[in-house]
């Protein structure tokens, strides 16, 4: 993002722990969180992971100036030594994470912080808030963009959410999100001058309104923009009015040397309408004339209007793409948790031990089978190396535990993208993220992105992760006051 998010985008509490860390001379003690959300949204198995870019730019980018020291001042809460520090505050830890795009899991630490106390809690909340976000978008567009191009015929999602999307920067977000999961375009022209995202759209209903009659309008608009009209054929009647007219202005066009780029469909049966649409077109001669559908879809109804023959080429989602809404939607629970101080493990406990934390500085590793296929992912220790045969436990069950094939390669799945606060490596175009996570979720297991009741991919414990884990929860157990 281009416009830096303010060092005061945080819960007020990480101010307060720091003012107190600062105090107790804890601050410098050097600490490592994770992030990791615990269940997949929407009902599904995985999720694209999206905003790390954001996510390096807030850390790069972190300053305290004096606007903001002065009203941290009039809150009297803290002191000028505090303030002080604040004033020379930058980021100067380490960063590790799975690459932007990449396909990942619950319970597996996606992005690791390990920097000074005072500086690895005060950014949590712009951390968990950009990441977290972005990766649900990212997961409800990979979902569409499957569903689509699960048609025989082709088709593909852009994203038209800005009138319904969380507030003016969700909605910005949200379309950068979308295109790394697989939307080609936006109809958001800041989110295409900011993230160079292709732009994209039709007109509205107000358009056919706005002329004596239908074909009035759509003369109008196909002389305004002869190589790039896409005509909203439902203003009256789809399939008596809006496409005859659209025919006859194709037709028209064609006469003058260009060509009816495509028709919107935005209600009724789109399957039926679709088919019925592309049908009269090619019996028009107008083959190459692409059908646009609209009107609350989502991966649900993009599956159902292909597995009934629709004949759409490109589906605009708006609504329950941009809110990252419905089934199972509404906001990913990424967490962002402390894992080791100094080099002592830390661990919180909780009544259902499944939910306790993974203690200590851990790496995560990517096993494929020969032709590439993700088979599972193992935590391991961070000075650990799983070995092929070894068993490796389920986090949330460790009577549950399985052997790592013999014939599997082991990948180090995340890398270090800071160091001393500082970029590893410049920036990809979001191009390439794009690239990068369809091609993940190529290789993932059949069944991994099935709509119904996906294949569960497994993340799992190394023996060394395992054994540290469960030697801490005894430990504490036998701390614990009444034990
Ligand atoms: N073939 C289909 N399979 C599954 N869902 C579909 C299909 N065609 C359309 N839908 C979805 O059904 C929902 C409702 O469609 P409906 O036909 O009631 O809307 P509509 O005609 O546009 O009504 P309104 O004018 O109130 O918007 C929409 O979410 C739409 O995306
Ligand atoms: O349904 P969504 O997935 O949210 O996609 C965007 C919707 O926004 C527009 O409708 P709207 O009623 O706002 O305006 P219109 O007059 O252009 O139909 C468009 O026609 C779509 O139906
Ligand atoms: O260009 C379009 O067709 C469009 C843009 C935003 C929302 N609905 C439709």
């Amino acid at each position: 993002m281009s416009t830096p998010l303010s060092p005061l985008f945080t819960d007020l509490y990480q101010l307060t722990m720091l003012a107190g860390y600062l105090r107790w001379g804890l601050h410098e003690q050097e600490a490592t969180f994770d992030l990791y959300f615990r269940r997949s949204p929407f009902g599904g198995s995985y999720a694209v992971w999206a905003g790390l870019e954001s996510a390096l730019d807030y850390l790069t980018q972190l300053r305290f100036e004096d606007e903001h020291l002065a009203y941290l001042r009039n809150l009297q809460l803290f002191d000028e030594a505090f303030l002080a520090y604040l004033q020379s505050w930058r980021f100067s830890g380490e960063v590790i994470a799975f690459p932007e795009g990449s396909v990942v899991f619950p319970n597996e630490p996606l992005l690791t912080v390990r920097a000074p106390l005072g500086e690895a809690q005060l950014v949590e909340t712009a951390l968990l808030n950009l990441l977290n976000f972005q990766t649900l978008i990212a997961t409800k567009a990979a979902r569409a963009f499957l569903s689509a191009s699960g048609s025989p015929h082709g088709g593909s999602v852009v994203e038209f959410g800005a009138r319904r999307a969380q507030g003016p920067n969700g909605a910005l977000l949200a379309a950068r999100a979308a295109f790394i999961g697989g939307a080609t375009g936006t109809s958001n022209v800041e989110a295409g001058q900011r993230f160079g995202i292709p732009v994209v759209g039709t007109h509205a209903h107000a358009w056919v309104e706005a002329f004596p009659s239908e074909i009035a309008a759509f003369r109008a608009y196909a002389d305004a923009f002869p190589d790039d009209s896409t005509l909203l054929i439902d203003t009256f009647d789809t399939l008596k009015s809006g496409l005859p007219n659209a025919i006859t202005v194709a037709h028209e066009l064609a006469g003058r040397g260009h060509a009816l780029r495509g028709v919107r469909l935005d209600s009724g049966d789109l399957a039926y309408l679709s088919r019925r649409a592309r049908e009269m077109l090619d019996g028009a001669g107008l083959e190459n004339v692409k059908i646009v559908a609209s009107n609350d879809l989502d991966e649900f109804v993009i599956d159902s209007v292909i597995r009934e023959g629709g004949r759409i080429d490109v589906y605009g989602v708006g609504t329950r793409l941009a809110t990252g809404g419905g089934e199972g939607g509404g906001a990913l629970g990424g967490v962002y948790k402390l894992v080791q101080l100094g080099s002592t493990p830390k661990m919180k406990l909780t009544a259902d031990r499944a939910k306790s934390t993974v203690p200590g500085r851990k790496r995560v590793w990517r096993a494929r089978d020969e032709a590439g296929t993700a088979l599972l992912d193992v935590v391991s220790l961070e000075g650990e190396r799983p070995q092929k045969g070894q068993l490796v436990t389920d986090p949330a069950n460790p009577l549950n535990r399985t052997r790592l094939p013999e014939r599997c390669t082991l990948e180090s799945a995340r890398r270090v993208v800071l160091e001393a606060g500082k970029r590893t490596e410049p920036a990809s175009p979001l191009s390439e993220l794009q690239a990068y996570a369809a091609s993940e979720l190529r290789r993932l297991p059949e069944g991994t992105t099935r709509l119904l009741n996906p294949h569960v991919y497994r993340v799992a414990l190394s023996e060394g992760l395992q054994s540290l884990r469960a030697r801490m929860i005894a430990e504490l157990e036998a701390d614990a006051p009444g034990a």
